[in-house]
């Protein structure tokens, strides 16, 4: 049929022009945001905006983010804008406006808007089915959030505690909303919940000092001849021990490289183009994602786990069995109402265990493995570490103990070096839930809006950490800490949305490496570059290849 021409060539090649000069147009009109707006921003590319170089896997994501917070630190502004494809991102570079958004006006930027779930009024999910396993707390916004933090918040603070009533009697504490005025309320109690999070950890780490001894076992074994992949050894021992303290699950990985555990916590952290390509459609566009019913999270993956969550349950309700893990406190909430008159229900319980493991393994083997990464390259470093974790041992009997994690301050430095260098998150995402004007400025953040916090760019900046590439611990001295502004270090966030499991992840890391210190001498393997080549397809900081470590046993 033909409509406008005599040809249908003619015809198909005149609409596509058209399309394309509408298209065209329209993005255009949106690159013009931050323009009218009178923020300073670098001149988009149609169709990816400022993402060409990430998206074309030309750089990792980290490493465009450092690009970015720098040419804009030199210009010299205190915020910035962005193009994500289509979508504006406001960027703030001043710190206080860092702290304003993530901390002080939070009731503005509840969200991450990371936009994979949507529901309808029965709580189900539009995006495939429940097994999608996408619902997890990280995603969801607004008040779905709050009900999910404050449940597990509550949960998180007793994770792993004998009775249930002192769970009960947190989580009413915790109940109240947050509104604006009750917000400020809410960061003592969660300055108390944390610290009765102390104690509740003390029970975790006989766990973890077992596996600890595995690690070991492990390295003697596998490093006779060759070298360790410290990434690779790093993910199975955190994947033991998140399997057994969260799911009450012996994974046995670092036994076995090869358990389903472990492979499938693999498949979902080294993304293949596809899966990177999917991740990015999915925050950019979610409704084309919903509608065609894909998952976020590879299929296969996304299967294993559901299924592992699933039999589990079944298995715990059929034999009565209880443990005191935080699958077990996930299955008593479960269609709980509570004081928000909000239920959980299977398909949202199962999301919140999967992320438990998926953001528990995978950031603190990404911190253990870069820490031992750096201290292969720094042997001064790795001796001073050494000689401290010997000196409170010695004090201790040779025993490591829950106390000891508390005793090594030096330890704690390395960590902190480390997570600054490698911030497993780069960039953290607020979504704007309020309009909200910029204090000082005309610039108006509108309901909707995305936020991108510049974690790493922040990390690498020389005005608070000068020579950035350098590994110094001692950046991290209580003296040196007190003169830097509080938000120029966010490895974990800030702010109401901090990171949930901020305190269990830094005690299995400590675990991990005295044990490994104590033991092993570590030298960088040839085949390891220094510094680090990142993976470009990974949307966490990630090494490409392997971080290879000749190790030595000490006598
Ligand atoms: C070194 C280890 C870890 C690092 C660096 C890390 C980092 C982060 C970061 C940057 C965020 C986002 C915070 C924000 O938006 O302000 C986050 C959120 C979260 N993390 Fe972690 N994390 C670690 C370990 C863990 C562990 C072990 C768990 C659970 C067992 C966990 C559970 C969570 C949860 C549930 C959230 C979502 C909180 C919310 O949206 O309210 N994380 N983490």
């Amino acid at each position: 049929m033909m409509v406008l021409t005599g040809s249908i060539y003619l015809d198909v090649f005149t609409i596509l022009i058209a399309t394309s000069v509408v298209i065209i147009a329209l993005f255009k009109r949106r690159y013009s945001h931050w323009k009218n707006a009178g923020v300073e921003y670098l001149e988009p590319t149609i169709p990816f905006g400022n993402l060409k170089q990430a998206f074309l896997q030309q750089s990792s994501i980290g490493e465009w983010v450092v690009e970015f917070y720098t040419i804009m630190k030199k210009r010299k502004v205190k915020h910035a804008g962005c193009y994500f494809f289509h979508e504006h991102i406001y960027v703030p570079i001043d710190l206080d406006l860092v702290k304003r958004i993530m901390q002080i006006d939070f009731v503005h930027f509840t969200d991450h808007g990371i936009d994979f779930v949507h529901f309808t009024d029965h709580g189900v999910y539009y995006t495939d089915e429940g097994k999608s396993l996408s619902a997890t707390i990280f995603a969801v916004g607004g008040q779905r959030w709050r009900n999910l933090r404050t449940k597990l918040e509550s949960l998180s603070a007793t994770i792993f505690a004998v009775g249930g009533q002192r769970w009960r009697n947190l989580r009413t504490k915790l109940s109240p909303v947050f509104t604006s005025g009750k917000m400020k309320l809410m960061f003592p109690i969660m300055l108390r919940i944390s610290q009765e999070l102390d104690e509740t950890m003390k029970l975790m780490f006989p766990i973890m000092l077992r596996i600890s001894q595995e690690l070991d076992e492990t390295l003697r074994r596998e490093s006779v001849e060759n070298p360790i992949d410290a990434k690779d050894i790093s993910a199975r021992f955190t994947t033991d021990v998140i399997g057994n303290c969260a799911f009450g699950i012996e994974c046995n990985s670092l036994k076995d490289p090869n358990t389903e555990f472990r492979v499938h916590g693999r498949r979902l952290f080294s993304p293949t183009t596809y899966d990177m390509l999917r991740i990015f459609v999915s925050t950019v566009f979610p409704n084309v994602m919903r509608f065609f019913g894909v998952r976020v999270f590879p299929r296969d993956a996304t299967d294993f786990f559901w299924n592992v969550i699933k039999d589990t349950a079944q298995y715990r309700k059929e034999s009565g069995t209880r443990r005191n893990d935080a699958f077990q406190l996930l299955l008593d909430i479960l269609d709980d109402e509570g004081q928000d008159n909000s239920k959980l229900n299977f398909d949202e319980m199962a999301a919140q265990a999967f992320m438990f493991f998926a953001a528990g393994f995978e950031t603190s083997s990404t911190l253990m493995s870069f820490a031992v990464y750096e201290l292969a390259q720094n042997q001064d470093v790795q001796n001073k570490l050494r000689d401290e974790v010997n000196k409170v041992l010695d004090q201790n009997e040779g025993e490591l103990t829950y106390e000891t994690l508390f005793d090594t301050p030096y330890l704690d430095m390395v960590i902190s070096e480390t997570l600054r260098k490698y911030p497993p998150l780069p960039s953290l995402s607020r979504e704007c839930t309020q309009d909200y004007r910029i204090p000082d400025t005309d610039v108006v953040i509108r309901k909707g809006d995305g936020v991108a916090i510049p974690v790493k760019g922040i990390h690498y900046d020389p005005e608070y950490y000068p020579d950035p590439d350098r590994f110094d611990p001692t950046r991290f001295s209580e003296e040196n800490k007190s003169k830097r502004h509080q938000f120029a270090f966010l490895p974990f966030g800030e702010g109401p949305r901090i990171c949930l499991g901020l305190r269990f992840g830094l005690m299995q890391v400590k675990t991990g490496l005295i044990s490994l210190i104590r033991n092993f001498k570590l030298k960088l393997n040839l085949r390891t570059e220094y510094p680090v080549k990142y993976d470009r397809k990974s949307f966490l900081t990630s090494p490409e290849g392997g971080l290879w470590i000749d190790v030595e046993k000490i006598n």
